[in-house]
């Protein structure tokens, strides 16, 4: 096990244009004894236009780490930054905002709204927040995703599969800077799983978007482009061009340190 460094979450200098940034981020949860220190002094930069997932044991930070950096939760300390903006100190309403126009997110459930058809929910947090959608960007989000011929239907009328690609489609509709995704791929049989990881690579390499995605599964994490290990709130480890062998074994040593 490589020792525990507070820089396997920095990028080389030449790494590129940032769509977020912590530096020493920390969080606890509650006071005095019964404190649990979730994230302990991370540094971490998530370059734009790539894929990045985050990895790591049950309870290690993965969760906290992305609603800390989408602004979706405070942090005891340290400094985080959405594009160039500091989110760190922001009041709710600029925050909530700034969240709406620059962030997607894609939860394991798709959070569709039943009574809607695919159509109004891709396009519902805009229609909410009064923006009008660029019509040539859905659409070409909808094509990508292959779901020309589904407009029309209720969630209920659609495979998980498609839902969730409905779900990748309402993150990508705003064309957030930083679309954030917890376990997508967690209630799909694995196809569906598949399809939804493929059109989110897509998503990147055909739409230049920037996606962050916490899994559990090595063969998800094998479709990113950078998977950022955590381990007890701490970045410990990262691989580039991640094989779902390879992070498979990463993950194995964290069981031998638990159970060794
Ligand atoms: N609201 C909360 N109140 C108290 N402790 C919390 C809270 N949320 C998370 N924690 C604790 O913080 C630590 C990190 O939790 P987190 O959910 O970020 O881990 P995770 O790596 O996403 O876990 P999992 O893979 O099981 O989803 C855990 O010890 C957890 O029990």
């Amino acid at each position: 096990m490589s020792a525990p460094s507070q820089t396997a979450g920095r990028e080389p200098a030449d790494g590129g244009p940032l769509a977020a940034r912590a530096d020493a981020l920390t969080k606890a949860y509650g006071t005095g004894p019964t404190a649990v220190l979730a994230l302990d002094a991370v540094d971490v930069d998530i370059v734009r236009g790539r894929f990045t997932a985050v990895m790591g044991p049950s309870g290690s930070g993965k969760s906290t780490l992305m609603h800390c950096l989408a602004g979706l939760d405070s942090v005891t300390s340290g400094r985080v930054w959405l594009g160039e903006t500091e989110i760190t100190g922001l009041g709710d309403r600029r925050l909530t905002q700034l969240r709406r126009d620059r962030v997607g997110f894609m939860f394991q459930s798709f959070n569709l709204l039943p009574t809607l058809s695919a159509a109004e929910n891709i396009t519902l947090p805009m229609d909410i927040a009064g923006r009008k959608p660029d019509r040539a960007w859905v659409d070409t989000v909808v094509e990508t995703l292959g779901l020309g011929d589904r407009l029309k239907h209720r969630p209920a009328q659609l495979s998980g599969g498609q839902q969730q690609r409905v779900a990748c489609a309402r993150a990508l509709a705003s064309r957030p800077e930083l679309i954030f995704a917890d376990e997508p791929t967690g209630n799909l049989d694995s196809r569906s799983g598949a399809e939804v990881l493929t059109f989110l690579r897509q998503a990147v390499d055909q739409l230049g978007q920037t996606v962050v995605m916490v899994t559990h599964d090595p063969g998800a994490a094998a479709h990113s482009d950078l998977v950022l290990f955590l381990g007890d709130g701490m970045i410990v480890d990262r691989m580039a061009g991640p094989t779902a062998d390879a992070v498979l074994e990463r993950m194995k040593r964290f069981d031998v340190i638990r159970h060794g």
